[in-house]
């Protein structure tokens, strides 16, 4: 049944080819993350020294105190003196620089302890984020497809089996860092299966956190919490693998706003408690951003069918042509148990990412909805315009392929040199309909992995900065929404906001005494030292 599948799905690519040459003349990242396709961005150093040093003479000295202390591990490590495993919680409000850290500690980390591996192209520091996303952004893998994790993570814990087993033991014989970005999205169960993963890899033989593999997680739990499932700094009865092993680190110095009171204001926002009054002046300087409207700009809303609404009225106005791509679903028939195409639409699941209809025009904003192929950039929530659309010469079946001209180059390269593109579509990406799992019983959807992008949800813009931004605060659904969704610009002056409402700015309550009680990363009184050393490292 499987066979056959493929096989048709091989005869349906091949027949694209042919009638695709024959034609060549003529928003918002899900959560949910899907692992299949996906390739591992996984280099021990993605620069070289004189990028790295660059770097590290960026960091302030929030930034550089908890560096040094990391570097000093690294070089314990590496002089044999077999020092603890390190569990680091890197916090600070939106826009103090996090990432940067942590791609500055990532560089210094593999380097020093490039000499404790047992080959030059090992990888001993990983960089990975739970959403395909944020890990383009940073250059890093996925952590589903780093550890072979499926999509539905349920406990309790199920091993990997060991053929896998061994091809992760031997790509990470030497792993002795992992790093985690955008901590506050990752849930128990996700942490429980890293921490399952890394013992099973290390064959650690006992109960240590993570098979005795140092953790550096990274992020800010005032910002958006996991789609499912609970947040790390939630007690419960029993071990928790965070707060009873971490420390922390926070930065407090916003990077992000040159501007100190918009950076202050943010700064309020952030742990504004719902039974606090907010300031009159802070509730002024919002209302001042409430100019109207720029339709070139960014739209953010809290939910989808905010953001759909808006789309459609935006493709109305800007595509004189569209077209509706409806999915091809198969479900498996009743009489003969084989794979057919449906005549209606599967229920997909939620961690499904393709969309039953999608309509689309030349000029129409689009995100890709889906991770294609991560090394290539082709990952869920990139954004560009349509160029062109490849239509079926059987009209009642849906186009052939799509061309997107990506807004950063570097998305879809490969796939541009390896296809032959017409020359008056230089510059943009083909993308052809991709397949995926509908259901638990296996069922297929088969539809371009694209949707309209002139808006998006704040979920799909959490990590992003942007120069300019519409955001609206209707709706408003959960704690920290509104926080990540007026802090992605840079300035005042990029920000207009509608359907102002005060009420929709707050935090979850139980997020600071949680923080508060975990021990520090940097013991104050070690702090000057570290500065010392850390600016004769940076000036010779
Ligand atoms: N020390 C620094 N000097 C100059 N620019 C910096 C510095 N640290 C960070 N930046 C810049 O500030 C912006 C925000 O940084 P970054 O994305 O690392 O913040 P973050 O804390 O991870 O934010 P978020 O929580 O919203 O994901 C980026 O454009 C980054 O390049």
């Amino acid at each position: 049944m499987e066979v056959e599948r493929l096989e048709s799905k091989e005869e349906y690519s091949e027949m694209m080819q042919v009638v695709s040459s024959e034609h060549e003349q003529d928003v918002i990242p899900d959560l949910a993350v899907r692992n299949e396709q996906v390739c591992h961005i996984e280099k021990s150093n993605v620069m070289n020294r004189q990028e790295g040093l660059s770097l590290v003479k960026t960091l302030n000295q929030e930034q550089l105190s908890i560096f040094y202390k990391i570097r000093q591990w690294c070089l314990e490590k590496v002089a044999g003196n077999n020092p603890e495993p390190l569990h680091v919680f890197i916090t600070g409000g939106a826009g103090t620089g996090k990432s940067h850290l942590i791609k500055a500690i990532q560089y210094e980390a593999s380097r020093l302890l490039a000499p404790t591996c047992h080959s030059p192209d090992n990888i001993s520091v990983l960089l990975t984020a739970p959403t395909g996303i944020a890990a383009y952004n940073l250059q890093a893998a996925t952590i589903h497809s780093t550890f072979s994790i499926g999509t539905s993570v349920s406990l309790p814990y199920t091993p990997l089996g060991e053929e896998k087993l061994n091809t992760l033991r031997a790509k990470y014989i030497d792993l002795q860092i992992l790093i985690i970005d955008e901590i506050s999205m990752v849930d128990k169960r996700l942490f429980t299966y890293i921490h399952g993963r890394l013992r099973q890899i290390k064959q650690s033989g006992d109960f240590s956190p993570f098979g005795n593999v140092s953790i550096i997680v990274v992020g800010d739990f005032f910002q958006l919490s996991p789609v499912m499932g609970r947040p790390l700094y939630k007690e419960e009865v029993g071990i928790n693998l965070f707060t009873d092993y971490f420390k922390i680190a926070e930065l407090k110095t916003v990077v992000r706003q040159s501007d100190t009171s918009f950076a202050d204001l943010l700064n309020r926002l952030r742990v504004r408690s719902k039974g606090t009054p907010m300031l009159d002046d802070d509730i002024a300087t919002l209302k001042r951003c409430e100019t109207g409207e720029d339709p070139d700009v960014l739209h953010i809303f809290t939910k989808n069918e905010l953001v759909s609404h808006y789309n459609l009225k935006m493709l109305n106005s800007v595509c004189e042509d569209t077209v509706t791509i409806c999915a091809r679903d198969f479900g498996f028939d009743k009489q003969t148990g084989k794979l057919t195409e449906l005549k209606g639409y599967l229920h997909k699941s939620k961690q499904a990412s393709l969309e039953e209809t999608i309509i689309l025009g030349v000029n129409a904003r689009v995100m890709l909805c889906k991770n294609v192929d991560l090394a290539d950039g082709l990952v869920n929530g990139v954004c560009g315009f349509v160029t062109y659309i490849v239509r079926n010469p059987q009209e009642k079946l849906p186009p052939l392929a799509i061309y997107v001209k990506f807004d950063d180059d570097r998305v879809g390269a490969q796939r541009r040199r390896q296809t032959r593109t017409p020359a008056d579509l230089t510059g943009s990406t083909r993308i052809e309909p991709e397949e995926e799992q509908a259901n638990k019983k296996g069922e297929k959807r088969r539809q371009f992995p694209l949707r309209l992008a002139w808006a998006c949800t704040v979920h799909k813009v959490q990590g992003v900065t942007v120069d300019k931004a519409v955001v609206s605060l209707k709706k408003v659904f959960t704690a920290g929404q509104a926080y990540v969704a007026l802090s992605r610009v840079r300035s005042l002056e990029g920000l207009i906001i509608q359907d102002f409402d005060k009420k929709a700015i707050y935090c979850n309550d139980s997020i600071r005494p949680a923080i508060e009680s975990m021990p520090p990363f940097i013991v104050e009184s070690m702090r000057w030292r570290l500065e010392a050393h850390v600016l004769t490292l940076v000036v010779f």
